[in-house]
């Protein structure tokens, strides 16, 4: 047999060494949490996979038609750090079974290559760890046409494990995200604008464990609104769908304008972020959350020097996080690359804008003073009573209440529509007799317009979610009605 014909795929997960370095009671809740959270990911792809703890890993075994979705859910998931693949045989207990299994396993891997093999073993047997080398290297060299044993730099690492007499051959190895497991750092309230830094600092807590939730204050308009959104369910669904996180979305409309009734030109923009930190406390508060973040980077802006970040931290008792405080924008948008999130950010609708003409960059304490006196905060309030929650994973149903949902359209037999795959860097849907566009979401508003408009277009992506968002969000903010959402019905 070889590794083709396996009908199963087992998965060895390996924790971050900063989890396994802590104390017995500590390590023990952070390897439970982490076994949770995997259980809980796995189980929304498929009843079938079994997952089993141990005191240093956690296993894995799922079917093959689902292994690339497991793959990827283990690597993006905090508090892992290596996914290893592995072949496991059970019940071998000599060198001689060893070196014809794993000889049957990996020998076609090695033909016309040089090649090394690693062993590591634990339990007890007659033979140590180098005999197993030796042995199955000698063997192999044998029974294969290859360049033969290499030392260093090798072509082919065949990696062994023996566990008592259980033998794994390990036959990929993934970096994984490493952080800590969500769930067990507690809560935070992220001020989401959409744009590279609030969707990176986002991304930074969920990865350190951090339970992530959402608030964006909307300043004018149902596009930026659906862009947050997206992205929000998008990094989410990435790196925190083990548990339910909230978005809560809070009408700004009337509080920029009572800035502008109320406050002087030049503090405006620190006005307008004291009363977004006021709003999200007081939602924090209501959640019982402790801690308040937002994509603040010293410098980068005017209400961003360290004059002004105190004079908004003035108006909370939270704790504030702002992970990328000093981070260069390069650096920043070289995560945005990494995780996905890029191109969101540079579609994104920009609002802030507005209000940041002739800004103070180093603020008084008293004329702050007096500016705040002059709000009426009767309209944050209303605002703050005015601001809906939804969980993140019901978003979609959400929106649709709103602004109304685009059909969804299940079967396209026998009717004359353009698909337009949304989905990034994967290989284009095909369907026969059906004409199929291949356009990334964040080239859509660009592309969209140059289709012949007479034409109806059925919008695709994984999970039907996304495409909802993006077509809602070319019917809202350029009046298209030719729209639709195309998701197959499962088989
Ligand atoms: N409309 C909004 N809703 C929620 N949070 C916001 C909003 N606008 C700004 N913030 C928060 O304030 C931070 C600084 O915003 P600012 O507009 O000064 O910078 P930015 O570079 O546009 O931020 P980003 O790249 O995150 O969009 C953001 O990172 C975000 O955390």
């Amino acid at each position: 047999m070889d590794k083709t014909q396996l009908k199963t795929q087992k998965f060895i997960v390996k924790f971050f060494p900063e989890v396994m370095i802590k104390g017995t009671k500590a390590k023990r809740q952070m390897i439970n949490q982490i076994y949770n959270n995997i259980k809980s990911l796995m189980d929304k792809i498929s009843e079938d996979i079994t997952i089993k703890k141990f005191f240093d890993k956690v296993e894995v075994v799922c079917a093959i038609e689902v292994v690339d979705e497991v793959r990827q859910k283990l690597i993006q998931t905090p508090g892992v750090e290596l996914v290893l693949e592995a072949i496991q045989i059970d019940n071998v207990s000599t060198l001689d079974e060893i070196k014809v299994k794993v000889n049957e396993f990996m020998g076609g891997e090695i033909e016309g290559k040089t090649f090394v093999v690693r062993a590591k073993r634990s339990g007890t047997h007659e033979f140590k760890s180098t005999n197993i080398e030796q042995t199955v290297g000698g063997y192999m060299l044998a029974n294969n046409d290859t360049k033969g044993v290499k030392l260093k730099d090798a072509e082919v690492t065949i990696n062994l494990e023996l566990i008592e007499k259980q033998l794994n051959i390990i036959t990929y190895r993934h970096k994984g995200l490493g952080g800590f497991p969500i769930g067990t750092q507690g809560s935070i309230l992220s001020l989401m604008s959409g744009g590279f830094d609030s969707t990176v600092a986002s991304y930074l807590t969920m990865k350190r464990g951090v339970k992530t939730h959402f608030i964006f204050f909307n300043l004018g308009g149902v596009a930026h609104e659906i862009g947050v959104k997206q992205v929000a369910y998008y990094l989410w669904n990435k790196f925190g769908s083990s548990h339910r996180v909230s978005f809560i979305s809070v009408p700004f409309e009337d509080v920029v304008t009572e800035i502008f009734r109320s406050t002087n030109e030049s503090y405006m923009g620190v006005t307008l972020k004291r009363l977004m930190f006021m709003a999200a406390s007081k939602i924090a508060d209501n959640m019982k959350i402790d801690a308040i973040m937002t994509g603040e980077s010293i410098a980068q802006v005017s209400s961003q020097t360290l004059r002004n970040l105190a004079l908004i931290d003035q108006v909370t008792k939270k704790l504030v996080l702002r992970p990328l405080c000093t981070m260069n924008k390069p650096e920043i948008i070289d995560i945005a690359e990494n995780i996905g999130t890029r191109r969101f950010a540079e579609t994104m609708p920009e609002y802030c804008g507005v209000i940041s003409k002739n800004p103070v960059t180093h603020g008084s304490f008293d004329k702050m003073e007096q500016e705040a006196k002059k709000f009426d905060y009767s309209v944050l309030d209303k605002a703050i009573e005015n601001s809906k929650e939804t969980y993140v994973d019901k978003m979609v149903d959400n929106i649709n209440d709103e602004v109304g949902q685009l059909e969804v359209v299940n079967d396209i037999a026998g009717k004359n529509y353009t698909i337009i795959d949304i989905r990034q860097g994967q290989n284009c849907l095909e369907i026969a007799d059906v004409e199929i566009l291949k356009i990334p979401f964040y080239n859509l508003k660009k592309e969209f317009k140059k289709l012949p408009l007479e034409k109806e277009y059925l919008l695709y992506c994984d999970k039907g979610i996304l495409s909802q968002l993006h077509g809602q969000y070319l019917r809202d903010s350029e009046n298209y009605t030719n729209i639709k959402v195309y998701r197959p019905k499962e088989k």
